[in-house]
């Protein structure tokens, strides 16, 4: 069997260095493959990016480029239909076949909504779910709404080979270099004029630069 391959969905508006710390390290502690970045188009369950669909994918692009174990996928972005996840996954079945195994890779606190997501219960069918450690963001049975935390007991496995043993079903956590920045942070940074350096690559900013991407109006 093939190594697991990671999903890794999200608004990245913009993408930065957690992000990619987080795909990158998911390789080395999960085994696997490569990660497939999946930017979402019409994100179903937050207020619309700052920014256009096409402007996202194209940053997470120019962010992953020079990772060849890294691939981005555009079909979110190039559907009108709210992005969920589970339909996602979906289509990467049929698309992967039923036997390939993969690890929808999510931080601390995407984790922690997942019981509102749509057909959720669905996804533990589709994929296995990673958990990575956030700042601010505890991952215990305790600190989750009832129903996740039934899944969560249920599905966990300690043995991250877990994964490559099976297509889908197992929920795993990961600890990854604990970095507390977020896209909240760098648009409003951004938007005051202040600098962002170093909390994102630079071909990212000079694409936000090049298209004054999140300024006060
Ligand atoms: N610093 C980080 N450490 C670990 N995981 C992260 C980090 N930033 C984002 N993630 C995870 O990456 C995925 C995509 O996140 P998203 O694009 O919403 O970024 P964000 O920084 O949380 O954005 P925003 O501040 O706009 O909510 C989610 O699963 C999220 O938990
Ligand atoms: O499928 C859903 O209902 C659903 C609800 C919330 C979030 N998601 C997905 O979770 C990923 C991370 O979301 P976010 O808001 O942290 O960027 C991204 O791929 C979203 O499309 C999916």
């Amino acid at each position: 069997m093939s190594d697991p391959l990671g999903i890794f969905g999200g608004t990245f508006d913009p993408v930065h260095y957690g992000h990619l710390r987080l795909a990158e390290e998911s390789m080395a502690h999960l085994g696997l493959g490569g990660v497939r970045w999946i930017p979402a188009g019409n994100p179903p369950h937050r207020d619309t990016p700052q920014v256009t669909a096409a402007q996202r994918l194209a940053m997470v692009r120019t962010a992953t480029q020079d990772n060849p174990r890294f691939s981005v996928d555009p079909a979110e972005v190039e559907s009108q239909a709210p992005s969920y996840t589970v339909q996602t996954l979906e289509r990467l079945r049929g698309e992967l076949g039923a036997q390939q195994s993969l690890v929808l890779l999510v931080g601390a606190d995407a984790f922690a909504g997942l019981a509102s997501w749509h057909r959720w219960t669905e996804i533990f069918d589709l994929a296995h779910v990673a958990v990575s450690h956030r700042p601010g963001f505890p991952v215990e049975a305790a600190s989750l709404p009832k129903a996740l935390s039934a899944q969560f007991s249920r599905r966990r496995m300690l043995d991250v080979g877990a994964l490559k043993a099976s297509p889908g079903g197992a929920i795993v956590t990961f600890a990854m270099t604990q970095l507390a920045i977020s896209a909240t942070q760098i648009r409003k940074l951004l938007a005051n004029d202040l600098s962002a350096r170093y909390l994102l690559p630079d071909s990212v900013l000079d694409y936000i630069s090049s298209h004054s991407l999140y300024r006060n109006p």
